[in-house]
């Protein structure tokens, strides 16, 4: 649904020229709820004015649906933004001078969609979703941000955009206010628009889908900055350059036991299971692992040979981001913190492999389902 291919923007100015983002590349698919979180100054404002058209990469493309929008010349871009895309702001921006439906008329004024009669039936429709009806014919002056910032999102919704984009939408607001304007979001969601919102809200941004994570001008991968919280911003950075997608079939080997380990792995989407062989020759399965834990760390940590053959799950398959030996080594002697938090799971996960061996086949039925 959105696509960044390689993003640069660079900002020149009297005193210099500034890179805020740095070769960006993204894909957002459609009915995703995507918070964009970094802190000040990290390029966040400028990653979303790539994806509204407000600013154009310095190289680069940016694909909105079908639209690449570098083709665009500023007329086209105006009219394409105003059917498919619905911005939200931080403070508001109605015009002050309009009553707050037609406040929420104008973007159908302003691409001629639906007749004149329906444009204020929609409108009165959406503020009637937003739970502001009764305040149609107001001034915004005259009701409070919250209920503004609803305005804000009917009016976004005017043309029926399958994306909305919200910059700070509830930055201004307290957190109760906050609260309901971010579930009038989830509830967008749930009806299928593709949602990205900027956030300083940690908690709101814990209740999205996905979670897109900028540092410095770069996009940090959110599964090794969960995985591995104690790394620094600067290994984050270097984690998510180095780290490859790797995807497995239902059932297909991706560490076999007794031999050398090569990588340090994070599951993204799917399961995998962990197997022991039993001297007769059988298998039995420890458990099952699933987004956000990873495997692998135990043998690099400490040398030898793998534990235990590890599986793509039978009914899922698994994707899976992966560090091999060297990169993951240099990461955890860069980060103490971090290599003694892995070695804290890595000696559990051991315990757990110990203990299923010995009780056998017991724990193989003891194991939990696939996801
Ligand atoms: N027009 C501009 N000219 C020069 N530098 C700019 C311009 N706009 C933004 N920058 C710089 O680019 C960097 C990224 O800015 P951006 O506004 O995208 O950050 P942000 O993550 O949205 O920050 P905040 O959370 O404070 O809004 C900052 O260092 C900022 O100073």
């Amino acid at each position: 649904m959105i696509e960044l291919r390689n993003v640069l923007k660079v900002y020149e100015s009297a005193a210099g020229a500034f890179t805020a983002l740095k070769s960006v590349n993204l894909q957002i698919a459609r009915g995703e709820f995507v918070a964009i979180i970094g802190k000040s100054g990290s390029g966040k404002s400028t990653l979303i004015n790539m994806i509204t058209g407000i600013d154009r990469p310095s190289s680069g493309e940016v694909l909105v649906g079908d639209t690449a929008l570098h083709t665009l010349s500023e007329g086209q871009m105006a009219v394409w933004r105003g059917r498919n895309l619905g911005i939200i702001f931080q403070f508001f921006q109605l015009l002050p001078a309009l009553s707050i439906v037609e406040n929420v008329m104008l973007p159908m004024d302003f691409c001629g969609m639906y007749t004149p009669r329906e444009r204020r039936e929609r409108a009165m429709m959406l503020l009637d979703q937003v739970g502001m009806a009764d305040n149609a014919h107001k001034l915004p002056s005259a009701v409070s941000g919250g209920q503004q910032q609803r305005v804000a999102i009917a009016r976004a919704l005017a043309n029926d955009p399958p994306v909305l984009i919200a910059d700070e939408p509830t930055g201004n607001l307290d957190s109760k206010t906050a609260d309901s304007v971010f579930r009038m979001f989830e509830q967008l969601a749930n009806q299928g628009k593709t949602i990205l919102m900027v956030t300083h809200d940690q908690d709101l941004a814990r209740r999205v889908t996905r979670t897109v994570i900028i540092a410095d001008g770069e996009v940090i991968d959110e599964y090794v900055a969960r995985a591995l919280p104690t790394l620094s911003e600067k290994q984050l950075i270097w984690a998510s350059h180095n780290i490859e997608t790797l995807s497995y079939p239902p059932g297909a080997t991706i560490v076999h036991e007794g031999m050398p380990p090569e990588n340090f792995y994070i599951i993204t989407k799917g399961a995998v299971e962990i197997m022991l062989q039993q001297p007769g020759g059988s298998e039995i399965r420890v458990t099952t692992m699933g987004v956000g834990q990873y495997f692998g760390e135990i043998e690099l940590l400490h040398g030898g040979r793998n534990l235990a053959t590890i599986r793509a799950g039978t009914k899922t398959g698994v994707e899976v981001v992966a560090l091999d030996r060297s990169e993951f080594t240099r990461l955890v002697t860069e980060s103490p913190k971090t290599a003694q938090a892995i070695d804290q799971i890595a000696g559990e996960r051991t315990a757990e492999n110990l203990a299923a061996r010995q009780v056998g086949e017991e724990v193989d039925h003891a194991a939990p389902p696939l996801a």
